[in-house]
């Protein structure tokens, strides 16, 4: 018996689901029935949605529940891998993350995109976890190794200083204890609403 969330179970069947689909497409093809059966499954699901705008969950513009929705670290969001970061005394996070096909992006690699999601998620949790929460306005990117698919990789976010309402954090992503990608950020505070 567990506590998870029936919501919880569902997103973490889905993301499965997702890996399984890409490796039945790799090594052949996906069973017809069990195609149907799955679409069926959504037209389930999707009867018993509400609209898109009830979704949103927090208060918009803030960072209410900002992680447990993360399509990088929320254990209800089916995109989510889902990291779990952990926060130092200095309030620097840092998470273990292994992605799986989903996040390919040149043939048995992370796309670099996905890459800085995850190290924009990382900063944010940091800047959080040294309370200053902010929305990033700039990001710069450098992409120095490659980061693999299936293999345990260590996610970094550090806040480094703040201004006023700015505030400077740094990403990194290390396989085997090297930097693969580094990620300089800049954040604002700031409420905003739709
Ligand atoms: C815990 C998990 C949290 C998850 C959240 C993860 C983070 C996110 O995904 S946030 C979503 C992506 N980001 C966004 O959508 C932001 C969109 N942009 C905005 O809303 C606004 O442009 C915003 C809030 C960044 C700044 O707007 P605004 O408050 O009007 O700024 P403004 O008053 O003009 O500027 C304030 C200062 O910042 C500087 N600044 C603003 N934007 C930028 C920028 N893009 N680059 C460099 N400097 C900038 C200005 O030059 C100004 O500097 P100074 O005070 O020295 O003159």
């Amino acid at each position: 018996m567990t506590d998870e969330k029936p919501a919880d179970v569902a997103a973490r069947a889905v993301r499965r689901l997702t890996s399984a689909i890409l490796s039945a497409r790799a090594h052949g093809a996906v069973d017809p029935d069990l195609a149907a059966e799955i679409s069926e499954l959504a037209d389930l699901l999707d009867a018993e949605a509400v609209d898109a705008v009830d979704c949103i969950s927090g208060k918009v513009g803030t960072h209410d529940g900002a992680l447990e929705r993360s399509p990088v670290s929320g254990p209800k969001n089916p995109v989510a891998i889902p990291l779990r970061f952990e926060l130092d005394d200095d309030g620097n996070a840092s998470a273990p993350a292994e992605f799986p096909a989903q996040y390919q992006g040149p043939a048995g690699f992370v796309h670099g995109g996905v890459s800085g999601l995850i190290l924009d998620v990382a900063m944010a949790v940091a800047n959080s976890g040294s309370n200053r929460p902010g929305m990033t306005a700039e990001m710069t990117l450098r992409y120095l190794r490659p980061v693999p698919l299936h293999r345990e990789v260590t996610v970094r976010g550090r806040h480094l200083r703040a201004d006023g309402r700015k505030m400077w954090a740094r990403g990194t992503i290390e396989v085997d204890g090297e930097e693969a990608v580094v990620c300089d950020g800049l954040f604002i505070s700031k409420e905003l609403s739709l």
